[in-house]
């Protein structure tokens, strides 16, 4: 009998082609490798200069998502690009895609999308695989029960002439979600709140295994939503042991094994949850029975709150470099010490981004929003992750929905997730947003995020205020 394992360990294991040494990181071999418009212009510049080819063109898939556009198509069906270095970028990706003979889901085709909807859509993201892109939320995939993270450009370079990347072994931190979630209260509220208790830095060094009865219950998109925010808990990823609900999520989907090879699949997929008595280096745990909506006050994910809460004051912060963060912190935000966050007035309401913009999230979204109005002086982005999203969405009559209550339906993309494209939050401007990241500056410059789930977002959207979305469920 060999020993238990977790399902890091067998994952690492199954596709390290040398261990580490003191001396080495360990040589692992990469499944599948996604890349954008934005951290790979280099990696294919470093390849021409050095004359190598992409070692596993047929494991390796492109799409355009950061600098692209989200408004709607022409009369011609062609969404407009604008903006002079988004051409160039979307360009260069278009001429290095057809050179290295990489398969690219191009701006406004029926499979673009933002690069961490699109795996797990067309079914490349599978349980086991080891998973790698230039983009710190490669972590999504994890849910499938693959080791997934994100990489820096030079590495991006490197998997593409190798399709293998030296990596250090991280520890594992068991993540225990027990408990029933009430209704109102969805899995951007687990993750927001576990990156509340154990902070921004609380799984360095880690990848993070979420477990327990709360976890189990979770579709694939809303497992999906947690292992996104892996990374804001400082975790290098996230990862679900694979079950019933993640096979029938993968069963059918384009690039799925099919048949004979499927059923082979399972029985390996089937063998990768951890093992009794397998141990962890570390744990954390979360109550769900407990849980409301949460929301964020500050410029990390960690300075998030219960909706009904109030602001932290300087009085409760444990040390004097966490009282200058929330000092620093609310005076950007513009926001009081010791105030309850219900009722704050807002500008803008982003539904979308890699965290948030599945059709679970846009139906969630369009429940809340039927029969109502977005509030007077509120501007509502809903925006798909992709446009195969969309394209289900509006197939429901989702964006009807959206659009009688005043609401924008856009393109494909990241959109207002970061200001790298024409959807930013106006300076000193309030926005509730179902993204993952409320930095300073991140959804433009001078803009204050609120992170919030999608039913948080849309009853904000339709009072023009902070909301408890269990009041108008
Ligand atoms: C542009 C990209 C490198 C970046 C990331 O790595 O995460 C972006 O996706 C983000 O969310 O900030
Ligand atoms: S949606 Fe946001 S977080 Fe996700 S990849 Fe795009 S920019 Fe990054």
């Amino acid at each position: 009998m060999t020993s238990p394992k977790t399902l890091f360990e067998k994952v690492w294991e199954a596709h390290q082609v040398r261990p580490e040494t003191d001396a080495t990181p360990a040589v692992l071999y990469i499944d599948l490798h996604l890349i954008h418009e934005v951290t790979s212009p280099q990696a294919f510049t470093e390849l021409r200069q050095r004359g190598l080819k992409v070692r596993r063109p047929d494991h390796t898939m492109a799409t355009m998502d950061h600098s692209t556009p989200t408004t709607p198509r022409n009369s011609d069906g062609i969404i407009p690009v604008l903006d002079p270095q988004a051409i160039a970028q979307l360009d260069q990706l278009r001429t290095n895609c057809a050179e290295f003979g990489i398969p690219l889901f191009d701006l406004g085709t029926e499979n673009q999308g933002i690069v961490h909807v699109i795996g797990p859509e067309q079914g490349v993201t599978q349980p086991g695989m080891t998973i790698v892109c230039g983009d710190s939320h490669t972590s999504t995939h994890g849910a499938f029960g693959a080791l997934a993270f994100g990489i820096g450009t030079s590495e991006v370079g490197h998997v593409l002439a190798t399709q293998c990347l030296l990596q250090r072994k991280p520890k594992t931190c068991a993540v225990r979600v027990d408990g029933r979630l009430q209704a109102g209260v969805t899995s951007k509220d687990i993750i927001l709140a576990l990156i509340a208790k154990y902070g921004v830095g609380g799984g360095t060094g880690y990848v993070f295994e979420y477990m327990g009865e709360a976890i189990r219950a979770l579709s694939m998109e809303e497992r999906m939503t947690i292992c996104n925010m892996s990374i804001e808990g400082g975790a290098r990823a996230g990862m679900i042991a694979p079950d019933e609900t993640t096979f029938q999520y993968v069963a059918g989907r384009r690039f799925a094994p099919k048949g004979a090879d499927f059923e082979a699949a399972l029985a390996r997929w089937r063998a990768l949850p951890t093992d009794e008595g397998a141990s962890f280096d570390h744990e954390m745990s979360l109550d769900a029975n407990s849980l409301e909506p949460m929301i964020t006050y500050g410029t990390t994910p960690g300075m998030g709150i219960p909706i009904t809460g109030a602001i932290p004051r300087l009085s409760d912060m444990p040390d004097a470099s966490s009282r200058v963060a929330l000092e620093k912190a609310l005076d950007y935000m513009g926001l009081e010490a010791g105030k309850p966050i219900l009722g704050q007035p807002i500008d803008v309401v982003f539904i979308g981004s890699c965290t948030n913009s599945r059709i679970n999230d846009l139906r969630q979204a369009a429940e809340l929003f039927k029969g109502r109005s977005v509030a007077e002086g509120v501007r509502v982005m809903v925006v798909p992750g992709s446009q195969q999203v969309k394209k289900q969405a509006e197939a429901e009559g989702l964006d009807a929905i959206f659009k009688a209550a005043g609401a924008e339906w856009r393109e494909a993309g990241c959109s207002a997730c970061l200001a790298m494209n024409d959807d930013k939050v106006p300076p000193g401007k309030y926005a509730v947003s179902t993204s993952n990241r409320n930095f300073v500056g991140r959804q433009g410059p001078g803009s204050r995020s609120l992170l919030a789930s999608p039913l948080t977002a849309a009853a904000a959207a339709i009072t023009g205020r902070v909301t408890d979305p269990r009041t108008m469920l």
